[in-house]
């Protein structure tokens, strides 16, 4: 499986080029980034994607949500499959994506790790028994270099309570400044950036006599690379539609 690697220069970029350099079924025939020649690769590196003239059976992406439509651009006229991993993106671009998956197949999950996607489909089934008697929140943390704040993984628990709950709630983002009472229906997102931290979710169900909580700690950012290359040899050959983690895990 030939792949293209958007973003190939950053920290995940990095643990793909280290993963798949080990591995026989798949090759990176080539990466872009937008700083080209910061790291030297085993493989070409471009500045955009309108430069590359490789054959790709795959693009995995972890880059910038402002990459989004040079790289549906690129998926649709060579007609690429796309794994995108990168958070940060507005409803807007959330909608070309699906539009565009109409046409190739895309998947995108703010999140590649199995034990986030299994809690994600759990919230689901607990969130409407324990909404009401228990008041949710959720805290993220991540190191000091995140440039999306809350974390994409975050808002996907958090959408993932509230289509179970007839999307009913209203989102908090902090307490800062507010000086009224917490109301039943509100869902407190809070994020917290600091050092190494690879990535910390934790979802609260907070009782009168008992508080639920249920924590996912990523160890390290290969459990996130093994998503996306998982990700990606599911998705080769597949019909045009927008597929999520949960259809790799299913
Ligand atoms: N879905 C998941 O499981 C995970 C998602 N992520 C997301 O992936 C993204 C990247 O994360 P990191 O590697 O930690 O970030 P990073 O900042 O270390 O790397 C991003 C790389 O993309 C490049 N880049 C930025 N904008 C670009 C553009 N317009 N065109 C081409 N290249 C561009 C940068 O030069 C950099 O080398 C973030 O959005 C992050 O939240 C990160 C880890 C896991
Ligand atoms: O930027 C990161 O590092 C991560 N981003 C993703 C997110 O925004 O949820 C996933 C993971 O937690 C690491």
């Amino acid at each position: 499986m030939k792949v293209l690697l958007h973003g190939c220069n950053g920290k995940m970029g990095q643990v793909l080029t280290r993963i798949i350099s080990q591995m026989e079924d798949m090759k990176i025939i080539c990466g872009v980034d937008r700083e080209p020649n910061k790291i030297k690769n085993p493989y070409p590196v471009y500045d955009c994607l309108s430069k590359v003239q490789e054959d790709v059976d795959v693009l995995i992406d972890f880059s910038n949500h402002s990459a989004l439509d040079s790289i549906l651009e690129f998926g649709l006229s060579k007609n690429v499959p796309l794994v995108i991993c990168t958070t940060g993106f507005s409803p807007e671009e959330k909608e070309k994506m699906k539009k565009a998956s109409e046409k190739i197949p895309i998947l995108n999950s703010a999140n590649m790790s199995i034990g986030i996607n299994l809690i994600t489909n759990l919230l689901k089934n607990i969130a409407p028994i324990l909404y009401g008697d228990f008041d949710i929140e959720i805290i993220e943390k991540h190191h000091n270099q995140k440039l999306d704040s809350p974390s994409g993984t975050a808002l996907m628990l958090a959408d993932a309570i509230n289509s179970s709950l007839q999307n009913s709630l209203e989102y908090v983002y902090g307490r800062h400044s507010k000086t009224d009472k917490r109301k039943k229906e509100e869902l407190g997102i809070h994020a917290i950036r600091g050092g190494a931290i690879v990535g910390e979710h934790s979802v609260i169900f907070a009782g009168a006599g008992e508080v639920i909580e249920i924590n996912h700690s990523a160890l390290s950012r290969d459990v996130f690379a093994y998503g996306a290359i998982r990700a990606a040899k599911f998705l080769v050959g597949k019909k045009p539609n927008f597929y999520t983690m949960n259809d790799v895990l299913k």
